[in-house]
C-alpha cells in the first residue's frame, strides 16, 4: 500500500536515492537541441521535445540502478502545454521502465480544488462516465499549510490507487525557518506540528513496512532537524532534497535513516543532470555521466547507512 512500492524498489536496488528531473535547456547537449529545433523550429514545442529526449536518455541510463525519479513540474510548465505534455510523457516513460515517480508539484488548495489536483496527479478524471488517468504519478509533493481539508482529498485518492504524498515539513531553502521554525504557544515549532500532522494523516494509509503513504519533505541542509524528526515520526517516510547542488552530503542525510537503512529517499537534481558538464565530457556522454554520479551518490550514502533491509 502507498509508499510500499518505493520502499521495495529502494531495497531491491540497494539505493535510497531519487533522480530529480528538473531539466533546463542549458543542461541539454547540443546534438539533442539541434535535432529537436530542426524538427519543430525554435519554439516551445522544439524545447519540450528536447526535454523529453533528454529525460528518456537519463531514464534509460538510470532505471536499473535508481528506484525513483522526481520531475519538478515548474521546469515543464515554463514551456506551456507543450512542456506539460513532456511532463506527462516523462512520467509514463519512467513508470513503464519500472521507476517510482514522484511529481514535485508542491500542490495545495481548498478542499474542492485539491480534489481536482488529486484526480489530476494521482487519481482518475471522469469523462462521460469513464475514469481516465491524467498524469498518473505514484506520489505527489504537497503543501499542507492550508490545513487538513486540503490533504483529506489526497488520502482517499491514495487509498484507492495505492499512491502516496510527501508533505512539506522542514524545507531545504535558507529562509525555511522564517515560518517553519517559529515556536507555537504549545512550545513546539511549526515544522514539528506539521510533522505530527503527517503521522496522524498517515494513520489512514498504513504501509506493510511501518511507513505510511504520507511522507514528509525534510531538507538535507538541516541535519539536526532530520535527526530529531526521524526519532519523533516513526511512521513517516522522508523525501530529502538538498543533497549535492545545495550543499548536503552523506553525513547530513544519514540521520534520516532508521536501523534498517530505510526511512528516507534522498534527491539530487542538478548534481545528476549536470554531471556531464561538471566532468567536462562530451554531450554524447551525458547519460553515462549521470549514471556515474548516481552510482557515486548511492555508494556514498550506503557506506554510511549499511545494508537496506525490509522488515518482515
Ligand atoms: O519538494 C522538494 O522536492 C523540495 C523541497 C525542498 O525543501 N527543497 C528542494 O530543493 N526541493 C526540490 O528538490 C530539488 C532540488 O534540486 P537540486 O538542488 O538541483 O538537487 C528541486 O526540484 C526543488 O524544487
Amino acid at each position: 500500500m502507498s509508499m510500499d512500492r518505493l520502499l521495495e524498489g529502494i531495497a531491491a536496488k540497494q539505493n535510497p536515492t531519487v533522480a530529480g528531473l528538473d531539466p533546463k535547456l542549458a543542461y541539454i547537449p547540443e546534438y539533442i537541441l539541434k535535432e529537436s529545433f530542426e524538427k519543430y523550429g525554435e519554439t516551445l514545442e522544439g524545447a519540450a521535445d528536447a526535454l523529453l529526449v533528454y529525460n528518456k536518455g537519463l531514464i534509460d541510463a538510470l532505471c536499473d540502478i535508481v528506484p525513483a525519479v522526481k520531475p519538478q513540474a515548474a521546469y515543464y510548465e515554463m514551456y506551456g502545454w507543450q512542456g506539460v505534455k513532456a511532463l506527462a510523457e516523462t512520467i509514463a516513460y519512467a513508470r513503464a521502465k519500472g521507476m517510482y515517480v514522484i511529481t514535485d508539484g508542491k500542490r495545495n488548495d481548498i478542499g474542492a480544488t485539491m480534489q481536482a489536483y488529486a484526480s489530476a496527479h494521482l487519481g482518475v478524471t471522469e469523462v462521460c462516465g469513464k475514469n481516465l488517468s491524467a498524469f498518473d504519478a505514484d506520489a505527489l509533493t504537497v503543501n499542507g499549510y492550508l490545513g487538513s481539508d486540503g490533504i483529506e482529498p489526497l488520502l482517499s485518492v491514495c487509498a484507492k490507487g495505492d499512491k502516496g504524498i510527501f508533505v512539506l515539513v522542514k524545507t531545504s531553502n535558507p529562509s525555511s525557518g522564517e515560518l517553519q521554525d517559529r515556536q507555537l504557544a504549545t512550545g513546539e515549532t511549526v515544522y514539528q506540528l506539521m510533522g505530527g500532522n503527517c503521522e496522524t494523516w498517515g494513520e489512514k494509509l498504513p504501509g506493510k513496512f511501518g511507513y505510511s503513504g504520507v511522507g514528509a519533505v525534510v531538507g538535507a541542509t538541516y541535519p539536526a532537524q532530520l535527526d530529531e524528526l526521524r526519532k519523533t515520526l516513526p511512521h513517516t517516510f522522508f523525501l530529502v532534497p538538498g543533497y549535492g547542488a545545495q550543499g548536503g552530503g552523506a553525513d547530513d542525510v544519514a540521520p534520516a535513516f532508521d536501523d534498517n537503512g530505510l526511512g528516507a529517499v534522498v534527491n539530487s537534481s542538478r548534481g545528476i543532470l549536470c554531471a556531464w558538464q561538471k566532468e567536462k565530457c562530451d554531450g554524447g556522454e551525458y547519460a553515462a555521466a549521470a549514471r556515474r554520479e548516481a552510482i557515486r551518490m548511492r555508494d556514498e550514502i550506503v557506506a554510511r547507512i549499511g545494508e537496506i533491509k525490509l522488515p518482515n
